[in-house]
């Protein structure tokens, strides 16, 4: 049976692009790219992404896992699903890309950078998904879904999170029932766009969007599957058109809103989130974030928690989110 991420780790020529089992056809459209079709029709067009950052591994598994049991026939595919293995040649290395961040590029930024690895693949998962959208919408699908899988880099209060693009209609309450039963214990509403994919496919598809980070980036093989059971079984019932999962996590879901946006826009940039601080910890009002020429970073809030600190990123980008509970 065709493997998605073995065929796609192998960097090998695919000979036989296409296929079809007893109720779905298959078309693998580019690395790391596949399309599945139910014969039947179907209200959802499904796009669901990972390894758009090479080293993230647990939601590249988890995915490949969904894919071969619709392939094997075992599961029921009731929805358009593209699935996007996003960043091939840094999944290789286990690096989180090659020359920068795919996830900074999306919507049109990578024509900003040199060409390299990462724009070629950026402006090409922008048009496949364009293509998947609109012949989805063709055959009939009224319902846009995308959902994005990461690891964070580091550990986090919250294990399961999701962050919310930043868009101005109201978010939709099937996509915020399908969050909670997934279990995730958090949800982050940004407030910029940030060139994530997310934010993308909301924006120029008015998809259902949602990045979804589980645990913490490790090697292929090291994943501990077992706490992410709930965001698996929310997107077989979502592939397989079933009802939702009964939420598992004890505790309800906290939402947060982004405050600031930390940028690194100077060489002499630093940070002052300890190195192993993790995501979500907090700093009381006045707390020194980070410092630059010009700029210095402080908590407004009486309490604001941090997330995403990273004082390596390019110039321009973001070195970090403040997040206040909403
Ligand atoms: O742990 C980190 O510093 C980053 C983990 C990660 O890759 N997160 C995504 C979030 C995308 C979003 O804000 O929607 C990213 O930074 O690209
Ligand atoms: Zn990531």
């Amino acid at each position: 049976m065709f493997d998605l991420l073995a065929t796609t780790l192998s960097g090998d020529a695919v000979t036989e692009p296409a296929g079809q089992t007893e109720t779905l056809d298959w078309q693998w459209r580019g690395e790391g790219i596949l399309e599945l079709s139910p014969r039947q029709p179907c209200q959802a067009a499904v796009v669901i992404s990972a390894g758009i950052h090479g080293n993230e591994t647990a939601p590249v598994e988890l995915l490949n896992q969904l894919v071969s049991e619709l392939l094997s026939g075992e599961r029921l595919l009731r929805v358009r699903l593209l699935v996007l293995l996003g960043n091939p040649p840094s999944m290789r290395i286990n690096k989180r890309f090659t020359g920068a961040d795919m996830n900074r590029m999306f919507g049109g930024r990578h024509a900003r950078y040199t060409p390299d690895n990462e724009t070629r693949r950026a402006q090409e998962l922008e048009q496949v998904m364009a293509l998947f959208y609109r012949s989805a919408t063709a055959a009939g699908t009224t319902e846009r879904f995308h959902y994005d899988l990461h690891t964070a880099i580091r550990g986090s209060k919250h294990v399961r999170f999701g962050l919310l693009p930043l868009q101005t209609r109201a978010k939709s309450a099937a996509m915020l029932a399908w969050l909670d039963a997934a279990g995730l214990d958090a949800l982050v509403h940004h407030r910029s766009p940030g060139g994530t994919f997310t934010h993308f496919s909301s924006e120029v598809f008015q998809a259902d969007s949602c990045t979804l980070e589980l645990g913490k980036a490790l090697p292929f093989g090291s994943n501990d599957h077992t706490q992410f059971t709930g965001i698996r079984r929310a997107l077989e019932a979502l592939v397989s058109g079933e009802p939702l999962p009964a939420r598992e996590a004890a505790a309800p879901l906290v939402h947060y809103r982004v405050v600031q946006d930390v940028i690194r826009s100077q060489d002499d940039f630093q940070l002052f989130i300890p190195a192993d601080a993790l995501n979500f910890t907090a700093f009381r009002q006045g707390f020194v974030i980070a410092k630059e020429s010009g700029k210095t970073y402080r908590v407004a809030a009486e309490e604001e928690v941090v997330l995403f600190p990273n004082p390596n990123v390019a110039l321009g980008l973001r070195a970090g989110l403040m997040l206040v509970k909403m």
